[in-house]
C-alpha cells in the first residue's frame, strides 16, 4: 500500500473543514490548522466542528491542531482556507514552517484590498514561489452540501498541468469530481466576482424584484466578469465553465451562500451594520466589491453591477436609488 498524501489545511472554517473531509475521503492524511486551540481540541475529541459544520461527523484520517508547525510538517499540499484579506499576514508568519516543495493551494475567492492582487498572486509574492507551486480549487462548492457528501464538480487550476493532475487525484471522491484547468486567472476571477454578483442578486431578491431580474443580473454579471478577465489574460471560455457560470448559478440560487444571504438582508432594508452583526461567516464579496472595482478601474474596464454593489455596501446608497441608476444607463448592444 502506498503512503497517504499528507495535506495541511490552514483554516478550520466551513470550507477548510469540508474540503478537508473531501481530501480525507480521497485517502489523504489531513491536518487542519485552527486559530483557536479549543476548536482543535473539540474537533479531535468529538469528531465534529460545532462552530462551522454542526452535526457533521468528520473522517478518522482528519485531525486538527492549533500548532501551525505541526500542521505544515511534511505536507505535500498546503491548502489555504482563511479569509482573503488575512492571507498575506498569515502566510508571512507560516513561511519558515512550510515543507520544502509543498504546493500552495488557494481555496479563497477574493481580491486583496489595496494591491488588487488575486490570491495566487499574493501567494507568489509572499512565498517567492513560481506559478508551478501554486494551485486553486474553485467551482460550485457550497460547503454544507459538500460536507453532506452531496454531488459536486470543481476545478483544480495550476499553470503546471501535472501539478493540477496530482491535486485532482488527491481530492477526487465518488461525490466530488474535480476537473483540471491551467487558466488560473480566469478561475480566480470567476470565484471572486461571483461573490459580488451573489450580493447583487441577494439584494434584488430581498427587494422582491423577481426572477427576470435575477436572470439578468447573473448574465450581465458574467459578462462583466469575462470583460475584466479577458483584459487580464484569461480565456473567455473559462467563464462558461464551473469556475464561472457554475459557481455563479450555485451562489445566486442558494440560501446557503453567505454572500447571497448578506445581499438579501440588505435588500430587505437592514443596514450594513445590522447585516454584518447577523453574518457569522466570511462573505468575501463585501470587501472584494471594492478591490474588484479597483482592479477594473486600473485596467479601464466597465463593471456596472460591481460598481452598484460597492455603492450600496460602502457608500450607503439606498438599493432603490442604485437600481434606478443601473437601469437608466445609456442603451447599448448586448455584445461589444
Ligand atoms: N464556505 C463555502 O461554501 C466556500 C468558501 N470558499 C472560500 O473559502 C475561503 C474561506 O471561507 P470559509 O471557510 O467559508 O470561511 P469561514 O468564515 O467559515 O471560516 C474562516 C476561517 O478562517 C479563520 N480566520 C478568520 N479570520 C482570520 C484571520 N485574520 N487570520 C487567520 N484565520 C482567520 C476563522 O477562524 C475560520 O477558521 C473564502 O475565501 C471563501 O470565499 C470557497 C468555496 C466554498
Ligand atoms: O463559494 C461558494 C460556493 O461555491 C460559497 O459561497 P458563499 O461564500 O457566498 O457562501
Amino acid at each position: 500500500m502506498s503512503t497517504p498524501v499528507r495535506v495541511a489545511v490552514m483554516g478550520t472554517g466551513s470550507w477548510g473543514t469540508a474540503f478537508g473531509m473531501v481530501l480525507a475521503d480521497a485517502g489523504c492524511e489531513v491536518t487542519l490548522w485552527a486559530r483557536r486551540p479549543q476548536l482543535a481540541e473539540t474537533v479531535n475529541s468529538t469528531r465534529v466542528n460545532p462552530d462551522y459544520l454542526p452535526g457533521v461527523e468528520l473522517p478518522k484520517n482528519l485531525r486538527a491542531t492549533a500548532d501551525a508547525a505541526e500542521a505544515l510538517r511534511d505536507a505535500e499540499f498546503t491548502v489555504l482556507a482563511i479569509p482573503s484579506q488575512s492571507l498575506r499576514e498569515n502566510l508571512a508568519e507560516w513561511l519558515p514552517l512550510l515543507a520544502p516543495g509543498t504546493v500552495l493551494v488557494s481555496l479563497m475567492k477574493g481580491v486583496e484590498l489595496g494591491s488588487a492582487m488575486r490570491m495566487s498572486e499574493v501567494i507568489e509574492d509572499v512565498a517567492k514561489v513560481g506559478a508551478d507551486r501554486v494551485a486553486v480549487v474553485t467551482g460550485p462548492n457550497l460547503a454544507r452540501e459538500v460536507a453532506a457528501r452531496m454531488p459536486a464538480a470543481a476545478v483544480v487550476a495550476c499553470a503546471d498541468e501535472a501539478v493540477a493532475r496530482r491535486l485532482q487525484a488527491a481530492c477526487h471522491t465518488p461525490y466530488f469530481r474535480p476537473y483540471t484547468e491551467t487558466d488560473v486567472v480566469g478561475c480566480e476571477l470567476g470565484g471572486a466576482v461571483k461573490n459580488v454578483i451573489g450580493l447583487a442578486v441577494g439584494i434584488a431578491d430581498g427587494m422582491g424584484l423577481g426572477d427576470n431580474a435575477k436572470g439578468s443580473l447573473i448574465t450581465r454579471g458574467l459578462a462583466e466578469t469575462a470583460r475584466l478577465g479577458t483584459v487580464l489574460g484569461a480565456d473567455p471560455l473559462t467563464f462558461s465553465g464551473l469556475a464561472g457560470l457554475g459557481d455563479l448559478v450555485a451562489t445566486c440560487s442558494s440560501p446557503l451562500s453567505r454572500n447571497h444571504t448578506f445581499g438579501t438582508n440588505l435588500g430587505k432594508g437592514m443596514t450594513l451594520e445590522e447585516t454584518i452583526a447577523v453574518t457569522e461567516q466570511t462573505a468575501e464579496g463585501v470587501k472584494s466589491c471594492e478591490s474588484v472595482l479597483d482592479l477594473a478601474r486600473r485596467h479601464g474596464v466597465d463593471m456596472p453591477i460591481t460598481e452598484t454593489v460597492a455603492g450600496i455596501v460602502h457608500e450607503g446608497k439606498p438599493p432603490v436609488v442604485a437600481l434606478k441608476e443601473l437601469m437608466s444607463r445609456s442603451a447599448k448592444p448586448e455584445r461589444r
